[in-house]
C-alpha cells in the first residue's frame, strides 16, 4: 500500500506546489492524477519516489516512512517503483535490449552497473517484458529508430524490468496521436492487471483518464479537488477542475 499523509512540496519556499495531500492507494489500483497545468501532477509523482523531497508529510510505501530512510535502503524501495516519462528517458544510441536492461541496474553493485554486467536472469527479464508490450522482435534496433509510442514501450518494458509494485507514469502519452495514447493505455491497463502492479498516472486528456483509470484524483493548486470512480466524475466537477 501507498500512503501519503500531509505531504506539501514547495520549490522555493513560499508559494506551494503541493499543499497538505492525504492519499492511500491499495496494491493494483489502477489511478489517473487530473488537473490543469501546475496544479502539482508531477511533483506528486515525484514526490512518491523522492525525486522531489517533500517540505512536509510522509511517505510510506508497505507502512515503511520513506523519507527516513538511508540511501541504501531507499534504493531498495527505489527499484520497486518504476517511473515513466513524457519523453521516453532512452539513450537512443543503444539498442532497445541495452535500454530494457538499465532497468536490471537496480539490483547490481556499484561496480557491476559501471560495467554493465548482466546475467541471463537480467537478459531473460529484458526480452519477457519486451514480449510484453509487442516489441520482442525490436530487441537489437536502435532505441532512435522507433516510433514514439514504440519509444514509450519500450520505457514501460524498463521499468517491468525492475520487477515494480508500482509504475508512476508523467504525462506518459501527452506527445502521442490519440491512436498510439490507446495502445500505451491498453498495455498500462494490462500490466495492471495481469501483473497486479499499482499505477498511478498523470493525464491531460480527461477522456482517456476516464476510459482508462478506475480512480481519478483531480487536483488544483496542489490540492484535492476530486478523489473517486472514474464512472463519478461530473461535466459540473470537471469545470471546477479546469476553470
Ligand atoms: N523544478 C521546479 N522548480 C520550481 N518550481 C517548480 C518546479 N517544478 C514545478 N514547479 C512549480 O510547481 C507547481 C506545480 O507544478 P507541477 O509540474 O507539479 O504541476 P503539473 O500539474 O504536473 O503541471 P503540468 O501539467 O504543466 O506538467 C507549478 O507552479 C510549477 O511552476
Amino acid at each position: 500500500m501507498l500512503k501519503l499523509e500531509n505531504i506539501t512540496v514547495s520549490y522555493d519556499g513560499k508559494a506551494l506546489a503541493v499543499d497538505n495531500i492525504n492519499l492511500e492507494i491499495d496494491q493494483g489500483e489502477f489511478v489517473g492524477i487530473i488537473g490543469s497545468s501546475g496544479s502539482g501532477k508531477s511533483s506528486i509523482l515525484k514526490t512518491i519516489n523522492l525525486l522531489v523531497r517533500p517540505i512536509k508529510g510522509k511517505v510510506y510505501v508497505d507502512d515503511v516512512d520513506i523519507i527516513g530512510l538511508k540511501n541504501s535502503q531507499l534504493r531498495t524501495i527505489r527499484r520497486s517503483i518504476g517511473f515513466v516519462f513524457q519523453d521516453y528517458n532512452l539513450i537512443d544510441r543503444s539498442s532497445v535490449l541495452d535500454n530494457v536492461l538499465v532497468g536490471r541496474l537496480g539490483y547490481k553493485s556499484s561496480f557491476k552497473s559501471i560495467f554493465g554486467i548482466f546475467n541471463d536472469e537480467d537478459y531473460e527479464s529484458a526480452s519477457k517484458a519486451l514480449r510484453q508490450v509487442g516489441l520482442g522482435e525490436k530487441m537489437f534496433e536502435r532505441a532512435d529508430q522507433l516510433s514514439g509510442g514504440q519509444k514509450q514501450r519500450v520505457s514501460i518494458a524498463k521499468t517491468l524490468c525492475q520487477n515494480p509494485k508500482i509504475i508512476l507514469a508523467d504525462e506518459p502519452v501527452a506527445s502521442l496521436d490519440i491512436s498510439t495514447s490507446k495502445i500505451i493505455m491498453e498495455y498500462f491497463k494490462t500490466i495492471n492487471e495481469k501483473n497486479n502492479i499499482t499505477i498511478l498516472i498523470n493525464l491531460h486528456d480527461v477522456n482517456l483518464a476516464k476510459r482508462y483509470c478506475d480512480r481519478i484524483i483531480a487536483l488544483k493548486k496542489g490540492k484535492i479537488l476530486y478523489d473517486g470512480k472514474a464512472g463519478d466524475l461530473s461535466d459540473e466537477l470537471l469545470n471546477k477542475i479546469y476553470q
